[in-house]
Order: structure tokens, then C-alpha cells, then sequence
């Protein structure tokens, strides 16, 4: 049976003639004797190994076919209406590239579309766009001899390194090093597939040459005399996994062919992002990445390769909320539907809930066995834990005790990030414990008296607590996680493998839970994580709380959501903050987008009334376009100002619809809080209630200069960054004056 190796198809396809390609693919994959299928060399072509295939009367699939290894192999390149297909078959070559080793698919140019060309001109095309992309006409050429310093030479690369070197074809090369600016560089790596494309957003955001072969794990072509089997070798290397994929089995063929563009991600991954997939590590793990560089898409894979290697195991994928984990869950199932999907904890399959989910699970799974877990962190004994406090129960112990302490102290938000980054990890249950505590990583400090008025207050919140028979989520936390530490003597394990996405939001107390519910050892724990994108709750210090990374932890920057203009404007609003990642180094950005498209457009708008009306107008213009309403989402700060925009919005004919904690749906535009738009993405964002820069800045300032302040002004920022980067396509930022 012939092995099939998908491209990603330059050519879309529309629903029937998909559907013919998928029962051409499946019976070649099957026999590619089989009467009908047609499967036939061209006269004359370039390439003795290009076959073309009869997907139905009008349409042809062009291919390859390798005999190594004593198996055929079809390398599939696309579907094109017959007599396109036959030209294109006649100009395609397939070959090592001989610099970098990996596989390279060649066009020879049609003779006319060149000045002064050889007979027979080879680029690398996948897009099979017009060749005019490759060779500049003189007029170009000599407008760029005047423009300024192209930007490939302004940082230091020549066209004998990105040939030689990187094995960019020449006409490539000619083009990157003619690009006067970054725009246009990534614009050239839009029209190449797979390792070309990845080296040219490379070398357009200031990597080295060496940066790149060390990514790309370049090495020289193997030369064993047998031409297909080195084509199959190179075939296989990471980077070429990027645009080629081994497919496994019908039904994987199915959904790459179904899934086109919107799919790519289950199939063609970054060489970076393959690695840590696939590799094993002694102990907990970290990966880091700006928004959209594809972090939640590695952790899915592993969760499979996990299962694979391994059935039987246990594997926890956990995030911060249930709506994340819903989208943990969704993507794993579309991935691979058969993943096995465990519905415990400590039962074999994949377990996916959010973290709180997980720490209600085993308090409920622990029974009566959980009085010793509550007596160790709280220092009482209850029997009924299913009551969750109300979340403004610290201001309502605030508001009824006359406490000495300064407001910065004093509020909600103080003491509950002391309660669940102090006192709950430290298992703390008398006021001597609490004074003798250390407190690193809290900015605000706190001498003996004011301990023991912070005391005070949280003595009273706990007997409220107790009396209600309630606990918080941090408590509830906590508790699990003492729970599993000590059973007798023996911790309760009850998983092989944990993976957690969105780690910048976890608290200790969850971190306690994590280290606890996994044995330390090899691929224990896999963290997803950002610190640009913490919205909740307080810095934490994993080293702290058992987690030792030590020097396991890497960083994806190619970010292959957002446009590169899109990306800049949601870096400038990092830009002037301090953030330290959860091993307390500062957090780098640098990312880069493979995607270029328009600015995001920035309107000031000076009342709530003009800023609806521009919305709207914004996304009128949008719908006349064709654009699904469901791609189309205004973000906005909090629930109130969602249903005004959905009311709005309604008022105006554009049907929209505020998403809470169900899933968004199809058919209308999506209204949500930016916190809800976590982890979510859409073709077009309106970001609504914005202000100016300056004046959020200002408005920090003049509050109290506190530690817990500037925190606050961080979160802000990350928020909106946040919400920024939900966008693929295009931005609109409503800022109020
Ligand atoms: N190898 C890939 N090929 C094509 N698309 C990809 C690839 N990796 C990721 N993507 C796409 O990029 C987008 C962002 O991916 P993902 O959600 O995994 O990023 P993330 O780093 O978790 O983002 P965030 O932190 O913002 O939640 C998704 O649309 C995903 O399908």
C-alpha cells in the first residue's frame, strides 16, 4: 500500500471537487493500480518522478511518486482543473535542496515571464504564483536602486549567506536582499510554504545566520546514490514537516483535506514546535511564547503523543478556567477523535477540566478522608466543603472590622492575594506563624503590628467561612493539594503526565495541586505559559512551590495568529512594563508574525454614543464584505458595557450576541469581556472602552504608588494586549478621549 505524503495544497477547493480528491487520495493509498485512477508520467516533463492522477473529468492531482525503501510513496502537491494540472506536472521538480537538505519543490519558469532567462528556470514556488515575484521588472529594480539600503544588507546578510549558507534559491535571495523593509520581506515569505517562508520571517525580524541552521537543524544533503530514498530521508527531517506530512491513516487524510488552511495546525508543525512534542524531559518543563505562537497547539500534540506512546497512562491537560479547558478539549478531539478521554482523575486517558474542577474532584473523591487535608491548612475541622464563598466576602470582613491598616492594605484585593500567595501556600493557621512567615515576591511590606492587624482580618474571615460551612477557591485548592501530599506517609499520584496551558495565571495554591497530583520524574510536568498574558491573580516563583525547571524551559516566537502589523501594536502596549516570568527572569518579546495584512486602525471617538456608532459602522463595512458574522468580535472591559454594545449593535440590524460561559456559536457577531476572549481568536476585532495610553498611566500615578497599584497598571496592559492579539486579520481600537 502506497504511503501518501501531504503538501499544504496552494489551491483551494471547493466542497465537491474536495470530496472527489479525498476518494482519489484514498483509493491510491489503497492500490494505485486501481482501474480509473489514471496514474500517469507526463511526456517530457522536467521531473521523471511527477505523476498526474484522474480526480474526476475536469480535475487532475499532481504528484510525485518515490520508490524507497522497496515502497511507494505519492508526495501530493495539489489538485488543478486538467489542463493547468498537465502544465503544471510538465514544469515541477522535486529535489533535495543540496546546501540545507531539505526537500525543495522547483517551477520552471515559462520562458516569457523572464528577461535575458536561460532556457529553463527553476524557482521555488508552492503557490505557483506568477513568476514576476521572483525577478523584479528593470523598472522596479531601478526605482530600488535609489530607495534606501535594502533591509537584509542593513543587517549584515549577503546573498552568498542566504545562498550558500541557508540554500535559499537564487531568485529568492535576489528578491529578500532587494526587500527595503521588513513589510516586504515578510510579504516575499507569505508566498512560500514551509522552511523557505520560516527562514525568510528569520532573517526579516534580525536572526542570524546562525540562529537559523541551528532552528532549522540545516545539514547537507546525504548523497547514498539512491536519489528517492534521499528524497524520503529528507522528507522526514523537522523542518520539513513544516509543509510535508506522513499521513498515518485514512481518516487523517480526511480531515487534512476537509480542514484546509484553518486544520494546518494539526498537521504542519514548526520545527520548534515538533521538538517539544516529541521530546522527552527529566523533570518539569517550560515553554513560553507570545500570544499566538502556537503553545496551546503544541500542548494538544503532546497530550496525543503522550497517549500514544503510552496507552494506559494517565494525562491531566488543565488550564485556568472551564471555557480554556472546553477549547483544551476541543482541540484535542479534533486532532485525533479517537483520543482516549478519561472521566476521573487517576483513570487512564486524557483527563481535561480546569484546575479548580480538579481540586472539587478530589475533595469529592476523598469523602470523609478529607478532614485531615482542611486541618492542615486551616487548622479546623469541617464536613461539608461543597459551599464556595462569595467573592466580596473580603470587603465585607473589611467594611465590619475597624482595622488600623492603610487602604493599600485594607482591601479585597490585598488580602486576597496575601490569603492565596502567603498564608494558604504556607499552610499558615495561627497569628505566630503568620508574623514569623517570609513573604517574598509581596511588594508591599508589613512590620509586626500590621501582621497582626492583617491577622486579625483573616481570623475573621475564616470563621465566617466556617460558620457558612464555605471555602474559596484557594482554599479548596490548597486543601486538595494537601490532601494528595500525605496519605499517611505515601502521596496519592493520580497521574503519569500533566500538561497545563495559560501557567501565567495559576496561583501557588494550584501549583501546590499540579506538583502534587504527579510523581517528580521524567515528563511530568508541561507548562504553557506567557507572562505578558497574566490577567489573573499574583506573580508566582514555580521554584517556589517543588517545581524546579532548571534549564528545562524554551520559547516559541513565531507567531503565526496575528499579522506582523497587528502583533506590533499589541507589543507597544507591553512596552515600559516589567514583567518576570514564573522563574523570576525578566520576559523577553521579540516575536514575530509570518502574516502580513493591514494597521490596525485607531479612532478616537469622544462619547460612548460615538464609539457604538463607529463599531457599528466598522462592522457593517465587514458583513458587506461576506465576512461570517461568527469571525467578527468587539471585545470590551466588563459585562455591562458587552450588553450595551449587543443592544446597540441589535438597534442597528447587525444581529449580535454577548457570550458568557457558553460556547460562542455561529450566525451573529460575538460580544464578550476581553477575559472571556482569552485563548479564543477572530478574523476581525473591534477593541471597544479603550483609553488613551497616557491617561491609564496617569490614573495609576496618581493613586497611591503602591506595589499592588503597579501590579494592577501590568494586568491592565496585559489585558489589553490580550484582547489585541485575538485578532488574525484586522484591529480597530475605540479610544475614549
Ligand atoms: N504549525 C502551525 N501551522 C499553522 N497554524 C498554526 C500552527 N501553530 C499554531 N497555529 C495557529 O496559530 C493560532 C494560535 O495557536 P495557539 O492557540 O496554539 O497559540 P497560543 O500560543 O496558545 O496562543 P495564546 O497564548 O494567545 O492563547 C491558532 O489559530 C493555531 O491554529
Amino acid at each position: 500500500m502506497p504511503t501518501i505524503i501531504m503538501t499544504r495544497w496552494p489551491v483551494k477547493l471547493d466542497g465537491s471537487v474536495k470530496a472527489k480528491a479525498m476518494t482519489f487520495l484514498q483509493k491510491l493509498s489503497a492500490d494505485d493500480t486501481t482501474p480509473g485512477l489514471h496514474v500517469e508520467p507526463i511526456r517530457q516533463s522536467v521531473d521523471s518522478r511527477v505523476r498526474t492522477g484522474r480526480v474526476d473529468d475536469s480535475y487532475r492531482a499532481v504528484m510525485f511518486r518515490l520508490d524507497g525503501s522497496g515502497e511507494t510513496h505519492y508526495v501530493i502537491h495539489g489538485v488543478w482543473q486538467h489542463d493547468e494540472a498537465i502544465a503544471i506536472a510538465g514544469r515541477l521538480r522535486l529535489k533535495v535542496n543540496p546546501v540545507n537538505g531539505l526537500p525543495q519543490i522547483e517551477e520552471a519558469t515559462p520562458l516569457s515571464a523572464v528577461t535575458q532567462a536561460p532556457a529553463v528556470q527553476f524557482s521555488v514556488d508552492s503557490t505557483l504564483t506568477a513568476p514576476t515575484a521572483i525577478a523584479p521588472p528593470p523598472d522596479v529594480a531601478a526605482v530600488q536602486a535609489v530607495a534606501a539600503q535594502p533591509l537584509l544588507e542593513r543587517l549584515g546578510h549577503s546573498r552568498e549567506a542566504l545562498v550558500d549558507r541557508l540554500g535559499v534559491p537564487a531568485a529568492v535571495a535576489d528578491a529578500a536582499m532587494a526587500a527595503t523593509d521588513e513589510d516586504a520581506v515578510l510579504q516575499l515569505a507569505q508566498r512560500h510554504e514551509g522552511w523557505l517562508g520560516l527562514m525568510l520571517v528569520d532573517l526579516a525580524t534580525g536572526d542570524s545566520i546562525e540562529t537559523i541552521v541551528a532552528r532549522m537543524e540545516i545539514e547537507e544533503a546525504p548523497d547514498t546514490g539512491d536519489e528517492d530514498e534521499d528524497l524520503l530521508t529528507s522528507l522526514k527531517r523537522s523542518a520539513a514537516q513544516a509543509q510535508f506530512s506522513f499521513i498515518e491513516d485514512q481518516e487523517e487524510l480526511r480531515r487534512v483535506i476537509e480542514s484546509g488552511d484553518f486544520g494546518a495546525w494539526r498537521i504542519f508543525l514548526h520545527p520548534a514546535q515538533r521538538r517539544y512534542v516529541e521530546k522527552s524531559f527529566s523533570g518539569p518543563f517550560r515553554l513560553s511564547g507570545g500570544a499566538g505562537t502556537g503553545k496551546t497547539v503544541v500542548l494538544v500534540h503532546r497530550a496525543r503523543a503522550l497517549a500514544r506512546q503510552e496507552p494506559g497512562a494517565r494525562i491531566v491537560m488543565t488550564t485556568f478556567t472551564t471555557n480554556l479547558a472546553d477549547a483544551l478539549r476541543d482541540g484535542l478531539t479534533e486532532l485525533d477523535p479517537r483520543m482516549p478521554i478519561a472521566d476521573g482523575l487517576g483513570r487512564p486517558g486524557v483527563r481535561i477540566c480546569g484546575v479548580d474542577a480538579l481540586a472539587a474532584e478530589v475533595i469529592r473523591a476523598a469523602g470523609a478522608g478529607i478532614s485531615e487535608a482542611v486541618h492542615t491548612v486551616l487548622g479546623d475541622v469541617r464536613n461539608d466543603l461543597t459551599g464556595r464563598v462569595p467573592s466580596a466576602r473580603w470587603r465585607a470582613i473589611v467594611d465590619a472590622a475597624h482595622t488600623t491598616l492603610p487602604t493599600e492594605v485594607a482591601n479585597d484585593t490585598f488580602l486576597a492575594a496575601e490569603y492565596t500567595t502567603v498564608i494558604l501556600p504556607n499552610r499558615i493557621r495561627t497569628e505566630d506563624e503568620y508574623l514569623r512567615v517570609r513573604r517574598p515576591g509581596r511588594g508591599t511590606a508589613l512590620d509586626r503590628a500590621k501582621r497582626r492587624a492583617v491577622w486579625a482580618l483573616v481570623a475573621a474571615y475564616r470563621a465566617q467561612n466556617r460558620i457558612d460551612g464555605q471555602l474559596d477557591f484557594a482554599e479548596a485548592v490548597t486543601v486538595a493539594a494537601a490532601y494528595l501530599e500525605s496519605a499517611g506517609t505515601t502521596p496519592r499520584h493520580l497521574a503519569d503526565h500533566v500538561l497545563v496551558d495559560e501557567g501565567q495565571d495559576l496561583s501557588p495554591g494550584h501549583w501546590q495541586l499540579l506538583r502534587a497530583l504527579v510523581a517528580p520524574g521524567k515528563d511530568d510536568l508541561f507548562i504553557a505559559e506567557d507572562s505578558h498574558q497574566r490577567i489573573y491573580g499574583a506573580r508566582v516563583v514555580l521554584g517556589r512551590y517543588g517545581i524546579r525547571i532548571v534549564g528545562r524551559s524554551q520559547r516559541l516566537t513565531l507567531n503565526y495568529r496575528t499579522t506582523a502589523q497587528n502583533l506590533r501594536y499589541a507589543m507597544t502596549v507591553l512596552e515600559g512594563g516589567s514583567y518576570l516570568d514564573l522563574e523570576d527572569n525578566p520576559e523577553s518579546t521579540g516575536y514575530r508574525s509570518a502574516r502580513s495584512g493591514p494597521a490596525p486602525t485607531v479612532v478616537d471617538v469622544a462619547s460612548i454614543g460615538a464609539e457604538l456608532a463607529t463599531a457599528a459602522k466598522f462592522i457593517e463595512g465587514w458583513l458587506s464584505q461576506n465576512t461570517p458574522p461568527e469571525t467578527i468580535a468587539v471585545l470590551v472591559r466588563d459585562r455591562y458595557q458587552r450588553d450595551r454594545v449587543v443592544v446597540a449593535l441589535a438597534d442597528r440590524g447587525i444581529g449580535a450576541r454577548a457570550v458568557d460561559r457558553d460556547r460562542p456559536g455561529v450566525g451573529r457577531v460575538l460580544v464578550m469581556t476581553m477575559h472571556r476572549a482569552k485563548g479564543l481568536e477572530f478574523s476581525k476585532v473591534v477593541l471597544a472602552g479603550m483609553v488613551e495610553p497616557e491617561s491609564t498611566r496617569r490614573a495609576a500615578g496618581s493613586e497611591a504608588d503602591d506595589a499592588e497599584t503597579l501590579e494592577a497598571e501590568l494586568r491592565d496592559r496585559s489585558l489589553i494586549y490580550v484582547a489585541a492579539t485575538r485578532a488574525r486579520d484586522e484591529l480597530v481600537v475605540l479610544r475614549r478621549r
